[in-house]
């Protein structure tokens, strides 16, 4: 089966915070993606909200309540208790839990399953008590696919961003891409699902699909908003000289 998509609203939140404005709404953007076939929508709300905020989440809750009941929703983030508070009344089919620091401008890396492993083991259990699947951010490293396992969470999502920042050097894209099979091959071997996000692409998901034939679910955002600017502008562009009285072209 093809990877599910759930689309990152974090990078419509962040365009709407320059004004205080509700617009671009991050629910009705959400509805768009879920009606065009997006399989989940994604958020990682931030201590500082300077992305999602944390009254986004009852609302995006509802959308999918009420009008795509076969989506999932997946928060993303570091599980500070303030975040596992807004997770509880959140409900998300999915939650992937990131090594960040507060300040940190976007995730860069995954987790330490050794380190923290004892940490993950409880949080993991709490979530999954709750009825939430869990996932890991993690590295491309094969090696601590069974520590990942050990933690109880049910699956994985392999950090992209090395590989995304390879786009202009195709023999650093397939070296990437091999590191991140052989680690999800690892995931695989210790019982593990297999997620994948950070920097994806319509130019880089196709080799990544290929290695990866059972590649559960990608969560993209900026390469996804990005893409979305670009080709809804000339539309935008059309809509506005209406509105000034132009003659559509
Ligand atoms: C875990 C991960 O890679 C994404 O959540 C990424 O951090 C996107 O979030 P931002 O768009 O806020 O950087
Ligand atoms: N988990 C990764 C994600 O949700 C989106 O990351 P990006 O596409 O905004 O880099």
């Amino acid at each position: 089966m093809p990877a599910e998509l759930s689309v990152n609203l974090n990078a419509v939140a962040m365009l709407r915070n320059r004004r205080d404005l509700p617009w671009p709404s991050v629910v009705d953007m959400g509805r768009i993606a879920l009606r065009a076939g997006a399989h989940g929508l994604t958020v990682h709300p931030r201590p500082d909200q300077r992305h999602i905020r944390f009254d986004d989440l009852p609302a995006l809750r509802q959308l999918i309540d009420e009008e795509f009941p076969q989506a999932e929703f997946n928060i993303e983030g570091y599980p500070t208790e303030a975040f596992l508070r807004l997770v509880a009344a959140s409900r998300p089919e999915q939650v992937t839990l990131v090594p960040d620091a507060p300040a940190q401008p976007t995730s860069d890396h995954g987790w330490d399953f050794v380190a923290d492993q004892d940490m993950l083991k409880t949080v993991v259990a709490q979530l999954k008590a709750q009825g939430a699947r869990v996932s890991l951010f993690a590295d491309a490293e094969p090696s601590v696919m069974p520590a990942a396992a050990a933690t109880g969470a049910e699956r994985i999502e392999l950090y992209t961003g090395p590989y995304g920042a390879t786009f202009e050097d195709p023999a650093a894209a397939v070296a990437e891409v091999e590191r991140l099979g052989q680690t999800a091959d690892a995931a695989r071997a210790a019982g593990l699902g297999v997620n994948a996000g950070h920097d994806l692409t319509v130019a880089n998901l196709p080799a990544l699909v290929a290695r990866i034939p059972d590649l559960a679910e990608v969560s993209i955002g900026h390469g996804l908003t990005a893409d979305a600017l670009e080709y809804g502008m000339a539309e935008t562009v059309r809509r506005f000289r209406m509105a000034l009285g132009q003659q559509a072209g």
